[in-house]
């Protein structure tokens, strides 16, 4: 039974999504402050499911010797080192919706704290200090409101504005500028937003390009008295310079939910005056919590037990609807990349796959990473579909794909060709209604052959005798072989066989092999398939 430790604090929905779900669940919700806590039993778990407590670092995924997907019951996934992730072939899922709303909504709430003062002018009617003239506020109906990032978070934030009645402009390179009008809001630059934006709202991820995105030069930029809204991350405005730009009254007001370094115990933002902080509250709602619980546990069980993936950042998606049907064809794209793998010895610089008949029609993304992964695990051992793309691109191979209709008599099948600086190979192969991968074509030559878990692939001339010669030397040195399959271009012309073994070939038997003046080329294979019955 697989084992899921939830680190963060999440609801007992997820807890006992899991039991229901046949997976073993540990919930220990302050775990993932305890980073050397962490660390001493993370070895244990298939899952982890975490909120933002948790970091997921490399050193922790190092650790994880068992693990194999890391949930984030939320949206951002900065607290997950997700390369060193990836190159573990740990899947890294997020649950990119259910938080949206809840979190638009506590951007709209802080701007109107910004705009009247409020948790100032509660402090002080509490205090009982009635100071009805020094909370003189701005009305929110006709302003600009800038929103920088404008996807589900920003996109909802940018509607509700609209809704407002303020006018809502938007910096996001990847707004088309058909989504901006059906949003009702107008498509700008950066420099633009923040000369003309009355309210900034930041709703981009934590990446390298928006780290520091407001800095002491945009501030700059902006209007004297600009008020500004951080529900996004801590380390898209320096906050050095947002305390800078507060004191010299060109920010008017900065209500910030997420902090540089969190937990923000302490802050320079602290005390000072025009200042709104909320402890990450972003997506703390009931509603939020619950949607993110349950599609985090659905989506984790999902993976650990049918492997369907959902909302991964670091693989494509396989529904549970597809992964029964899916599953012989990523072992037949295993084999063969594992096949061509195997046999070529010089650096490869490139890979075609090809999709014929019912494979195009397939999750052909998914299909491609278990073709790499086999492909790259006779250097890589450990490598799996989540970690073959990255580490396919790290070696500079180009990864090409071709999808075409029914040609032959199969039904479908997947042709994979590699080119090295030398030469260029293929191998194509399907899956036969048994559900178990069959090698169709090696070479451009026909053949119908089972894969074995031992096999020993040779090339030899079309001459009369080849199979009595290989089955001697066979014979001669213990090797049994359960299957032989034969193929050859034309009579007389180029011939391979593929021999099905109960057991590896021995090494040093091939130069016996190749000693025979008619084998050409001699390989010993394994394939992870099951052994023969
Ligand atoms: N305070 C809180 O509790 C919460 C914070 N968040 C944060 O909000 C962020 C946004 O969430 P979603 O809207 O769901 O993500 P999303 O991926 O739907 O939208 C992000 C948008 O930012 C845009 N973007 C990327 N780079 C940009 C750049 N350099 N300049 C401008 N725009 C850029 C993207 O094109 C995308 O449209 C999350 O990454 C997370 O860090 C999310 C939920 C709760
Ligand atoms: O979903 C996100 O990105 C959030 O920032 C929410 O964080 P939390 O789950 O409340 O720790």
């Amino acid at each position: 039974m697989p084992r899921v430790l939830v680190s963060d604090k999440l609801s007992p929905t997820a807890v006992q999504i899991f039991k229901d779900r046949g997976v073993d669940v540990d919930y220990l919700p302050d775990l993932g402050k305890d980073k050397e806590k962490l660390l001493a039993v993370i070895d244990q778990y298939d899952g982890l499911a975490i909120r933002s407590a948790t970091k997921a670092t490399e050193k922790l995924i190092n650790a994880a010797t068992k693990l194999k997907v890391i949930g984030r019951a939320g949206i951002g996934v900065d607290n997950v080192d997700i390369p060193a992730a990836s190159r573990k072939g740990i899947i890294v899922m997020n649950t990119p919706f259910g938080n949206s709303i809840t979190t638009a909504e506590h951007a709209i709430a802080l701007m109107f704290a910004l705009a009247r003062q409020l948790p100032e002018a509660n402090a002080s009617t509490q205090a009982g200090k009635w100071e009805k003239n020094r909370f003189m506020g701005v009305e929110i109906t006709g302003k600009v409101l800038g929103v920088i990032g404008c996807g589900n978070i920003g996109s909802i934030v940018a509607t509700r504005g609209v809704g407002l009645k303020m006018r809502v402009i938007a910096f996001d390179p990847f707004l088309s500028e058909h989504r901006a009008e059906e949003l009702g809001v107008e498509k700008v630059e950066l420099d633009d937003l923040l000369k003309r934006a009355d309210f900034i709202t930041l709703h981009t991820p934590m990446t390298d390009k928006t780290k520091g995105i407001i800095n002491a030069e945009a501030f700059a930029k902006m209007k004297n008295g600009v008020r500004i809204i951080n529900c996004a991350r801590g380390g898209l405005i320096v906050e050095a310079d947002l305390v800078e730009a507060l004191k010299s009254g060109k920010v008017g007001g900065a209500a910030v939910d997420v902090f540089e370094t969190e937990p923000a115990t302490e802050n320079p933002l602290f005390g000072m005056e025009n200042v709104v902080a909320t402890p990450h509250l972003g997506a703390s709602t009931s509603e939020a919590q619950e949607n993110v619980a349950l599609q985090v546990a659905e989506q984790m069980a999902d993976y650990l037990i049918k492997g369907a993936v959902t909302n991964a950042i670091n693989m494509p998606s396989i529904t549970a609807e597809e992964a029964p049907r899916l599953k012989p064809f990523v072992k037949l794209a295993e084999v063969l990349g594992a096949f061509v793998g195997q046999v070529t010895e010089d650096p490869i610089t490139e890979v075609e796959i090809l999709f014929d008949g019912a494979t195009a029609t397939m999750n052909t993304r998914a299909l491609i990473s278990a073709a790499l992964a086999g492909l790259i695990r006779p250097q890589v051992a450990d490598v799996n579909m989540v970690s073959a793309p990255i580490m396919v691109k790290e070696r500079g191979i180009i990864v090409s794909e071709v999808k075409r209709d029914k040609s032959g008599v199969f039904d479908g099948y997947i042709k994979l060709t590699v080119k090295t600086e030398k030469m260029s190979r293929s191998i194509a192969g399907t899956c036969f209604s048994d559900g178990k991968p069959r090698f169709i074509q090696i070479k451009n030559i026909n053949l119908d052959a089972e894969v074995g878990q031992h096999m020993l692939y040779t090339t030899n001339a079309d001459t009369p005798g080849m199979i009595g010669l290989l089955g001697t030397v066979c014979g001669r040195n213990g090797v049994n072989i359960a299957n032989f399959h034969l193929g050859r271009d034309h009579p007389g012309g180029d011939a391979i066989a593929l021999l099905y073994l109960d057991a590896p070939f021995p090494e040093a038997v091939i130069q016996e092999l190749k000693d025979l003046n008619a084998i050409q080329s001699a390989k010993p294979l394994t394939f992870d398939v099951a052994p023969a019955a």
